[in-house]
């Protein structure tokens, strides 16, 4: 599959009001083709509500949208059929078995070899035997998963997918997203921590209160994020060396260990530590949720302000 230069998707001033309430202000989203898409924000910032606009599952009040070059509002049957759409609020009434379930919306994409299905399921240890609404909410939520990947769909739009799996099944599915992407398919999800998206994304978006607050690049943010570093000597070493160094701050020295937190490239830090002897050195993973964070609290300053 090629690339093409078209975004997957695309919104322009995007605005949906419930009501007198407005629930989206103005998005403008554009998703490549090709990547993996996180698309956070806290409960109630507006990430169902896009979402479901994109299939056309609600109309939006105002604003440009395009899926797959479609637009929903004219092209939605077609648009649901190209997408492995995970919805947020999987709920089954069914005495049947997932397998039935499973069966006949592959029938409904146009067949789905049933060694596929089986594989993911094998996968996800989901049991396809149980009745649907027997299901726990984990086990609904493979379902969703098997549901969404199993038609090995162009593009992707999952809602918190990761909700009620557990790590090992959280890993399972990050490495069935990263398999999507090795084969040209793109990935949209939502989420409301970054850390379950950290590791699989491209590049992340954040919406609070129905407005982009912003859009990062993943390895752009990485190498922005701070470290916590700690370093032993085999004897002690003087404060002096180390103030004053690029990008390092909130220095603490006692005796033979280091304590600081590193901006950016510890390149200044590690060079002068190497003018001693190294015993030990720990550097945690840079806190992305944090980097994140900063701009909740900013947008939160401006919504009080006004
Ligand atoms: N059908 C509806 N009628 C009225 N208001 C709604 C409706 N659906 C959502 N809202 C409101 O729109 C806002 C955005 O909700 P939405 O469900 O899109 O947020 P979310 O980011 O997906 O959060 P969550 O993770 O809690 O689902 C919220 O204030 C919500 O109360």
């Amino acid at each position: 599959m090629h690339a093409s230069p078209d975004p997957v998707i695309e919104t322009r001033g995007l605005t949906k009001d419930y009501g007198s309430r407005r629930a989206l202000f103005g998005l403008d989203l554009r998703v490549r083709a090709g990547e993996v898409f996180g698309f956070l924000g806290p409960n109630g910032a507006g990430k169902s509500t896009t979402i479901r606009i994109l299939l056309d599952l609600i109309r939006r009040s105002a604003g440009e949208v395009l899926v797959l070059g479609r637009d929903p509002r004219t092209d939605g049957v077609e648009i649901r059929r190209r997408v492995g759409y995970l919805p947020g609020d999987l709920v089954f009434t069914s005495r049947r078995p997932a397998r039935d379930l499973l069966a006949y919306l592959g029938d409904l994409r146009g067949g789905v070899p049933a060694a596929q299905v089986d594989a993911l399921a094998e996968r996800l240890d989901l049991d396809l035997s149980r009745p649907l609404r027997s299901l726990s909410k984990g086990n609904r939520q493979k379902v969703g998963l098997v549901q969404a990947f199993m038609h090995r769909p162009e593009l992707l739009v999952l809602d918190e997918p990761t909700s009620g799996l557990d790590p090992l099944l959280q890993r399972e599915f990050l490495a069935m997203v990263r398999e999507a992407r090795a084969d040209g398919r793109t990935v949209f999800m939502s989420s409301h921590v970054l850390s379950e998206v950290q590791d699989v994304a491209d590049r992340a978006a954040v919406l609070r209160g129905g407005r982009l607050v912003a859009t990062e690049d993943m390895d752009a943010l990485r190498r922005r994020a701070a470290r916590r570093v700690r370093i032993r000597f085999a004897a002690p070493v003087a404060a002096a060396e180390f103030a004053g160094l690029a990008g390092v701050r909130d220095l603490d020295v006692d005796g033979d260990t280091v304590h600081c937190v590193v901006d950016g490239s510890p390149d200044a830090l590690v060079k002068q530590a190497a003018r001693h002897t190294v015993l030990e050195l720990d550097s945690a993973e840079p806190d992305l949720e944090e980097l994140f964070f900063t701009y909740y609290t900013d947008q939160e300053e401006v919504g009080d302000a006004a």
